[in-house]
């Protein structure tokens, strides 16, 4: 089963919420110090809920803790392994190097999908969606403040998004393994897409922490008979409470945002 279909099975069990494990370390609750420590009592508190996990590889590779990273997706293959991981590291590099990229996540980090900028063209995206089985998430339009000042650009009369998802679905989709990172702060550029990309599965960042409106993130991205998202929130969901029930907290906040999908799905 490659990584588009376990995110269609999770999907079919009604879970859409990807959750992102950014630990900063400011932000770890009360008596926590490792890494790996809080990730997994997030994780052991969240597996039956969660579409897939989300670690952000600059939260580990800061601080030098790439081994904690490596660590938590073992642990999820291990314990859970019907729930994907995607790695968050918006590689994107000259085609030598993008494939050197794509062994990082696929092979040394043993990741089911990893992001990936496309801005440097089709060479720097083909040699990771070479991997049949994994998952090729391409930066369409991010969830930032400034993501505008190229991304809406507008090139032959459509925004730079539009080509960039045309590309995905058209030309790099054969082994049929491409997503789109579509932000929810950008409703108007998510519908958008999803006319441009109907069957192109959607990692939508930005609700939560960066005030993305879920009603009408789902309304605009979902696919027409509904699913088609992997709504993401991290600091939303791993800092509900700095305090020795944060993992019950992370889950309290899945719930209640798969139940919020569940409205609108
Ligand atoms: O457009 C993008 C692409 C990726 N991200 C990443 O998603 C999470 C969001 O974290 P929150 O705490 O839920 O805001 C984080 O890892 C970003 O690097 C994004 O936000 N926007």
């Amino acid at each position: 089963m490659n990584f588009n279909e376990a995110i269609r099975d999770q999907w079919r069990q009604q879970k859409h919420v990807c959750i992102g494990l950014d630990p900063f370390p400011e932000y770890l609750p009360n008596g926590i110090t490792d890494l790996f420590e809080f990730n997994k009592a997030i994780i052991d508190a969240t597996a039956d809920l969660a579409c897939c996990y989300k670690p952000q590889f600059a939260h580990y590779a800061a601080l030098g803790k790439e081994h904690k990273l490596k660590e938590t997706i073992h642990y999820i293959k291990k314990h859970y392994p019907s729930v994907p991981v995607i790695l968050d590291s918006k590689r994107g590099d000259i085609g030598s190097t993008a494939t050197m990229y794509a062994k990082e996540a696929f092979e040394q980090y043993a990741a089911d999908a990893v992001t990936v900028n496309p801005y440097m063209g089709s060479d720097t995206v083909l040699p990771f969606s070479e991997f049949k089985d994994k998952g090729v998430i391409v930066l369409c339009r991010t969830s930032n403040p400034s993501a505008s000042e190229f991304q809406n650009q507008s090139i032959e009369g459509e925004p730079l998004y539009i080509h960039v998802a045309r590309k995905a679905q058209q030309d790099w989709n054969s082994n049929n393994n491409i997503s789109l990172v579509v932000g929810a702060t950008a409703p108007q550029e998510m519908k958008h897409i999803r006319s441009a990309a109907p069957k192109l599965p959607f990692l939508i960042p930005g609700i939560g922490a960066q005030g993305g409106d879920l009603k009408s993130t789902l309304i605009n991205g979902r696919f027409s008979d509904g699913d088609g998202v992997m709504i993401n929130s991290s600091r939303g969901i791993i800092y509900a409470s700095k305090e020795k029930d944060f993992a019950d907290a992370a889950r309290r906040e899945t719930e209640q945002l798969q139940l919020a999908i569940n409205q609108n799905i």
